[in-house]
């Protein structure tokens, strides 16, 4: 589903004005009253309240005054407390206040932390709030009697719905601006916004309701750059396609050159993730003393022994493995590689030598970390990388806090600049493509933090580049799936003591049970 950033909300919302002529005052009379229903129906238990409405000088105020006078229509009783003075509120807003002022006296304004003291000491009785203070308009810290509001708020023990966005997150990144409202229940308008789904702000929403106010679909359909939340419907329709007279050339062959003495699993483990994506051959590259141990670990996949120094590989390999990548489709480079300096140098090579489309992870990742240049230097979007946010700190040598300070800008502004396609993993992974794209993925769970599932990514990965996927959607599609499975695992055995093993076994069912539409079901 296309998700929307700040700037592309305010400008859809402006062509929908301007262009179209739906005028702004019918958009906040549809945004309040139907989240006035939704908020009616979800919180029918609290009925007849009292509900406090909390109001900001904004639009976002303007919809808590639309949606206090429909819950005064339905027969809630309610109280407005607007944290401006009458005059500071403008526009549609000052239309919308000005009606409710006509219709109850129950309006109390408190512009300062003197007046909001006695105001928020009267408000004790509540047992639902509606959060209308701040939307996709905060452009800075939340301060003063602002600060106060939602402090009060969050210590206190009512359902909170909130309008657009919890007030205190900015929409366009999921960054917390000083304080926010923590929800029980989020209203937005049209689709989500980046700050729904992306930590730390998502922790904060709640269950996200969407509400249609009557922006024409196909406006938010050409938005650029495009964000999309990768949820069930989106990951089906990635899908590569299995025909039916297809045979194992039709669905490619990938090489995985990995391995090192001490770390044969993460390269049997990507190896075999990449058979789980469905490719239909997959060969390992490994260093020539571990040839035998592979041998026996692994069964579908074939193997090929090159030469190495002490369990690693050495740059008298960079021959064989580009011979080996004329006649497949794509490569995985890096798991189990090791961090021997000759061995780092040849991941340099191959970056540099082997056209084909290429996931790059773990010691492969630590190769790049200060040579950059090896990445502009190939083909635009044929690479994928896939760091955590300590390898993408090392990989662009700044400090893990600047990388996960705006994850959602961090990642799409490194890909645009190396022209790759980044998989920034951690809660909700983005995965963001040089052309501007981003994905966020919906799924995962804290059982995924152990060692190995990153080699089995890395293997879905490189089996999806194999079939030939475009590289952007092919790592947005195996995040996906890996996360998915992890839930599927994590609903029969928890979330402690997963192996990246068993997430491999699950890999089949989950696109199975993708395909048949069950998960969408669930979800
Ligand atoms: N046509 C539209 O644009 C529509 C907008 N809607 C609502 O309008 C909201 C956006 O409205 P606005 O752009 O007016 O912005 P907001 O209502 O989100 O808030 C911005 C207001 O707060 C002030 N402000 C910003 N940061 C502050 C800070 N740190 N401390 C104190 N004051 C601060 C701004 O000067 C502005 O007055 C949306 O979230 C949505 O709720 C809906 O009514 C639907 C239609
Ligand atoms: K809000």
């Amino acid at each position: 589903m296309r998700i929307l950033s700040t700037q592309q909300m305010r400008e859809v919302d402006r062509r929908t004005i301007e262009e179209i002529g739906i005028p702004g005052a019918v958009l906040m009379e549809n945004a309040g009253r139907g989240a006035a229903a939704c908020i009616a129906e979800r919180c029918s238990r609290l009925f007849p309240g009292p509900v406090l409405v909390l109001a900001g000088k904004g639009n976002n105020g303007g919809d808590g005054f639309v949606i206090a006078r429909c819950l005064l229509e339905r027969g809630w009783k309610v109280r407005t407390l607007a944290l401006a003075e009458r005059a500071a509120f403008s526009g549609d807003a000052r239309i919308n206040l000005d009606v409710l002022l006509r219709l109850t006296e129950e309006v109390v304004f408190a512009p300062d932390e003197a007046t909001l003291a006695p105001a928020l000491a009267a408000s004790r009785d509540f047992q639902l709030a509606v959060d209308a203070l701040f939307g996709t308009g905060l452009s800075s810290g939340v301060r003063g009697h602002y600060g106060v509001a939602i402090e009060w708020l969050n210590a206190r023990d009512c359902t909170v719905a909130a309008v657009d966005i919890p007030s205190g997150i900015d929409a366009s990144s999921g960054r917390i601006l000083g304080c926010a409202v923590h929800a029980s229940l989020t209203l937005t308008f049209a689709r989500p916004k980046i700050g729904h789904l992306v930590y730390p702000g998502a922790g904060l929403v709640g269950s996200l309701e969407v509400v249609e106010i009557g922006i024409p679909a196909a406006l938010i359909e050409n938005t650029q750059p495009a964000y999309f939340w990768v949820d069930g419907d989106e990951a089906r329709r990635m899908l590569p396609p299995r025909p039916a007279e297809g045979h194992k050339g039709t669905f490619g062959h990938l090489l995985v050159i990995g391995g090192s003495a001490g770390k044969t699993g993460a390269a049997a483990m990507t190896t075999e993730g990449a058979v789980r994506a469905g490719a239909g051959l997959v060969t390992l590259g490994c260093p020539a003393s571990l040839h035998d141990i592979f041998e026996i670990k692994l069964t579908e996949p074939m193997t090929v022994s090159l030469p190495d120094v002490g369990g690693s590989l050495s740059m008298r390999a960079l021959e064989s493995i580009v011979a080996l990548c004329r006649d497949r489709q794509a490569l995985a480079l890096g798991p189990g590689l090791g961090q021997a300096v000759e061995t780092q140098t040849l991941v340099r090579s191959l970056v540099r030598e082997c056209a084909l489309p290429q996931v790059i992870d773990a010691d492969g990742l630590n190769a790049l970390a200060g040579h950059l240049e090896v990445l502009s230097a190939r083909p635009p979007a044929t690479t994928v990388l896939t760091p955590h946010p300590g390898e993408m700190a090392r990989l662009a040598g700044v400090s893990i806090a600047d990388v996960q300070k705006d994850r959602v800008a961090f990642a799409r502004d490194f890909a645009g600049k190396y022209q790759v396609v980044l998989v920034l993993k951690g809660a909700r992974t983005l995965t963001a493509a040089p052309d501007g794209r981003v994905f966020i993925n919906s799924g995962g769970n804290p059982g995924m933090a152990s060692g190995g599932m990153g080699d089995v990514l890395t293997g879905l990965i490189g089996g999806f580049l194999a079939q030939n996927m475009e590289p952007g959607v092919a790592a947005a599609l195996g995040v996906y799936l890996h996360a998915r499975a992890a839930d599927r695992l994590a609903r029969k055995m928890g979330t402690a003591g997963l192996a990246a093993t068993d997430l491999l076994l699950e890999i089949p069912a989950t696109r199975h049970e993708l395909i048949e539409g069950a998960i969408h079901a669930q979800s």
